[in-house]
């Protein structure tokens, strides 16, 4: 699915966040945003799901508007993995997988056992399927809630930092699983050689606006990554033509 967001413009506590913010997620791809620090990566998301209203501004899915659905009817159309991964009450993973598995109005040929098996089995985390989740490292709740989302078995999957907590082999892990899952990805990453090796495309954000987009060679940029993050550093294309992206530390 294509998921465009047009002007999009937010207001929070009396302050304008966002100033008529633009994206498109192209279907099947991993599209990235980017951005320092309170320049409104995450309040974006969050309008896609109804958590933050929307002072102007509208989301399209597959061409047509979102306006008017409820944050329930939102919440069904995507995988929402947030930023935090804490969770107050003593369910097991097994629980929190399967509650994103919808029974309404669907007839499915895999049971729920098997839709929630199948998600920790890709996360490599159906060892923990009884574990409570108050007893997990930040780090094995996050690959739970992952799986909660491919558990929802929706085509796009929302993302605020998923490499947060992890190592970095579960940070490569995770985005490879989502790479090979040819959903529709959006996903907020700090670190800028994850960002070009793994996006297929990049919107630079900057104080609640976009600075542009395109092709992470040409969104990482010197001058930009100056300008932007105020340090030196650029994407570049190795010889196997895979993107990396080179960080100068004084
Ligand atoms: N509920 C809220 N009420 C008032 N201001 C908010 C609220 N949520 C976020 N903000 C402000 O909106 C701005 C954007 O925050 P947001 O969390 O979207 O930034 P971000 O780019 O995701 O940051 P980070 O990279 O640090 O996660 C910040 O200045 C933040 O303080």
């Amino acid at each position: 699915m294509k998921i465009e967001y047009r002007d999009i413009c937010v207001r929070l506590g009396g302050k304008k966040i966002l100033h008529r913010v633009n994206l498109e997620a192209e279907s099947g791809k991993i599209t990235g945003i980017i951005g320092p620090n309170g320049c409104g990566k995450s309040t974006l998301l969050k309008t896609t799901l109804g958590i933050y209203p929307k002072d102007s501004g509208d989301i399209f899915l597959d061409g047509s508007s979102l306006n008017g659905y409820s944050n329930k009817q939102l919440a069904s159309l995507y995988g929402y993995v947030g930023q935090e991964s804490s969770c107050i009450f003593d369910f097991t993973v097994y629980e929190i997988v399967s509650m994103a598995v919808s029974t309404k109005g669907k007839k499915r040929k895999r049971t729920e056992t098997d839709i929630v098996m199948d998600s920790l089995k890709r996360l490599g985390i159906a060892s923990m399927k009884d574990r409570n989740i108050q007893n997990l490292s930040g780090g094995e709740r996050k690959m739970v809630f992952i799986a909660r989302a491919f558990a929802q078995n929706v085509d796009t999957i929302i993302l605020d930092e998923p490499t947060n907590h992890l190592d970095i082999r579960h940070q490569l892990f995770i985005l490879d699983t989502l790479k090979r899952s040819k959903k529709t990805i959006i996903i907020v990453l700090h670190d800028l050689r994850l960002a070009a090796h793994y996006c297929d495309c990049l919107y630079l954000m900057d104080q609640g606006k976009n600075v542009c987009h395109g092709k992470p060679k040409e969104v990482l940029k010197k001058e930009t990554v100056r300008r932007v993050f105020g340090v030196d550093g650029f994407a570049f294309e190795k010889e196997d033509g895979t993107l990396d992206f080179d960080l100068q530390m004084n």
